[in-house]
């Protein structure tokens, strides 16, 4: 049975490639993460293929525009079948709520489950003085943590934040909350240009809901050991 905190970012542009890594991988992975790179190049059937192969689907197009067009862009990402969506906390908290309205009407017209929205505060590979270049004002924490407790008042039913933020969201918004963090590197990847990591271990101790990972895995030469090392380090956990 896979570990359903794992969530495989599938950061690649053709079908080909999908259907090579899902195959690989098979049944150790359940979870898996649609970005931009992969669905502006394969669209919809991406979704539809990971369906298909009994997947659970995370559909990160990161909407962030007037509350309208993005309740817009929800309805019809709910129409697709996601089960967590993406929108930028800095849409603010009439876009949020926007969004959380349209994602709940559109499951009850298609009596579906209503998707999971997901707020993403402040991008994992911002440090802090990239964060101070673009007129950040607070610690990126205290930005994340602010933003965490307007998405919350807001409807979203979880935020994307780094790991190192998660223990401070965790206590912020409780239990119920969804807390799914990337920018986490096990010890035998790199970093690439993640700024705010940490490894699955601490970010599950920490209170992370999910893990998102893509280039540990994907880009590992052995995906299905770097997954089966991530998921041994995850489970060590609960043991
Ligand atoms: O929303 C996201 O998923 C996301 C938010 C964030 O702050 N940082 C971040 O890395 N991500 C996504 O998480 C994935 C991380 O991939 P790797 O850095 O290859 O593990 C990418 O698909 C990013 O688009």
């Amino acid at each position: 049975m896979a570990d359903d905190r794992l969530i495989v970012a599938l950061d690649v542009a053709t079908m080909d490639q999908v259907t090579q890594l899902v195959t690989t991988l098979g049944d150790s992975v359940s979870y898996y993460k649609v970005g931009m790179e992969l669905f502006y190049a394969a669209g919809a059937q991406t979704v539809t293929y990971l369906q298909e192969q009994g997947k659970s689907v995370f559909l990160d197009l990161k909407l962030h525009d007037i509350p309208n067009t993005v309740a817009q862009g929800v309805t019809s990402l709910t129409h697709l079948g996601a089960k967590l969506i993406t929108l930028h906390a800095q849409g603010g908290p009439i876009m949020m709520a926007a969004a959380a309205k349209a994602a709940t009407e559109a499951a009850e017209t298609l009596q579906v489950e209503r998707p999971k929205l997901l707020a993403v505060t402040v991008l994992t590979s911002f440090d802090e003085d990239a964060w101070t270049s673009i007129g950040g004002q607070l610690p990126i924490r205290d930005q994340v943590l602010r933003l965490a407790k307007l998405a919350k008042a807001s409807g979203m039913d979880g935020v994307v934040a780094s790991p190192l933020e998660a223990k401070a969201i965790r206590e912020a918004c409780g239990d119920d909350f969804l807390i799914v963090t990337p920018g986490i590197r096990p010890s035998f990847a790199a970093a690439n240009d993640q700024k705010r990591i940490a490894t699955p271990k601490s970010a599950l101790l920490d209170g992370a809901s999910k893990l998102v990972i893509g280039r540990p895995i994907t880009k590992a030469d052995n995906p299905q050991e770097a997954v089966r090392l991530i998921v041994e380090e995850m489970e060590a956990i609960n043991a």
